[in-house]
C-alpha cells in the first residue's frame, strides 16, 4: 500500500541525517519539506524565532500541543539543560509512531515524553499523573480552535505561573483570531506578535510570544 507523507519524510530522516544529531535531524526534515514534499512543521524560520525565545528562557519544564512528526519537538529538545524535560501531545497515532522514531534518531528520548492523546484530556491530568507543578514554557502547533480553550484549561488547572511564556505558531497562516483576541487583550497576559513566513513559503505568519502575568 502507500506510504504516508510521514513515512516518507521519516525515511528521509534516517537517510539523510545523523543518528544522535539533532541538528542533522532538523537540516534532513527541512531539505525534505523544500524539495520533496511540504508537511506542517514549524520550519526553519520560525524554527529560528522558537531556538531564541528557549534559549533566553531556558525552560526546565516544557509542554508541546500537536506533536505531528516532531520537527519542533526536536528544535526544542535540543536546547533544554540536562534535567529539563518536554512532555508533547499527539492525538493520532500514526504521527505519534513517525515522531517517537524521529525523536529517537536525534537521540533526545530521555528528555521528551511523547503522550498519546487528546491535550482536552491530559491538560486536567499533568499535575497527578506526571507530577508537574506548572510548566515554564509551552508551545502551540496543534488544531488552531484548540489554541484558547486549552490556554484557558492550563489556566484553570493552575499549570501557568508569574512568567510562564506560550508561543503560538501559525497566528496569521491558518490563523487563531480568537486566541489572538485572547492574549492580546487580557490583562493577565504580555502579548507580542513575531513576523515571519509560513513554513517553507512566502505566505506571511508569524509567532505570538504571551507571558502570563499570574
Ligand atoms: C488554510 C491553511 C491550511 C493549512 C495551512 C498550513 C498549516 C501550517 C501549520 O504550521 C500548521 O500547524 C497547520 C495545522 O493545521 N496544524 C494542526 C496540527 C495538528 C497536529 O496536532 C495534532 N493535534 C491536533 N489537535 C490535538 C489535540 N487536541 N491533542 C493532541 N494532538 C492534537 C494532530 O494530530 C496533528 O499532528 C497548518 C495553512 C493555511
Ligand atoms: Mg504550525
Amino acid at each position: 500500500t502507500k506510504s504516508t507523507r510521514p513515512q516518507r519524510l521519516l525515511k528521509a530522516v534516517q537517510k539523510h541525517s545523523t543518528r544522535g544529531d539533532p541538528q542533522s535531524v532538523i537540516s534532513a526534515i527541512d531539505h525534505f519539506c523544500r524539495h520533496r514534499e511540504w508537511a506542517m512543521n514549524v520550519g526553519d524560520e520560525k524554527g529560528s524565532i522558537l531556538d531564541s525565545v528557549v534559549s533566553e528562557l531556558n525552560p526546565e519544564k516544557v509542554l508541546e500541543l500537536g506533536t505531528y512528526c516532531g520537527y519542533s519537538t526536536v528544535r526544542i529538545a535540543r536546547l533544554l539543560p540536562p534535567g529539563a524535560r518536554l512532555i508533547t501531545l499527539e492525538f493520532n497515532a500514526d504521527y505519534a509512531a513517525i515522531a517517537r522514531q524521529v525523536i529517537a534518531w536525534a537521540g533526545l528520548e530521555d528528555k521528551v515524553q511523547l503522550v498519546e492523546g487528546a491535550s482536552g484530556d491530559w491538560i486536567p491530568r499533568m499535575k497527578e499523573h506526571f507530577g508537574i507543578e506548572t510548566f515554564d514554557f509551552v508551545f502551540l502547533d496543534h488544531w488552531k480552535d484548540r489554541y484558547l480553550p486549552d490556554t484557558k484549561l492550563m489556566e484553570d488547572c493552575g499549570l501557568l505561573r508569574k512568567g510562564t511564556v506560550l508561543l503560538a505558531d501559525n497566528v496569521i497562516c491558518p490563523g487563531v483570531p480568537d486566541y489572538l483576541e485572547y492574549v492580546r487583550n487580557s490583562l493577565s497576559y504580555k502579548s507580542c506578535y513575531f513576523k515571519s513566513h509560513l513554513e517553507y513559503t512566502k505566505a506571511e505568519d508569524g509567532l505570538e510570544k504571551s507571558v502570563f502575568l499570574g
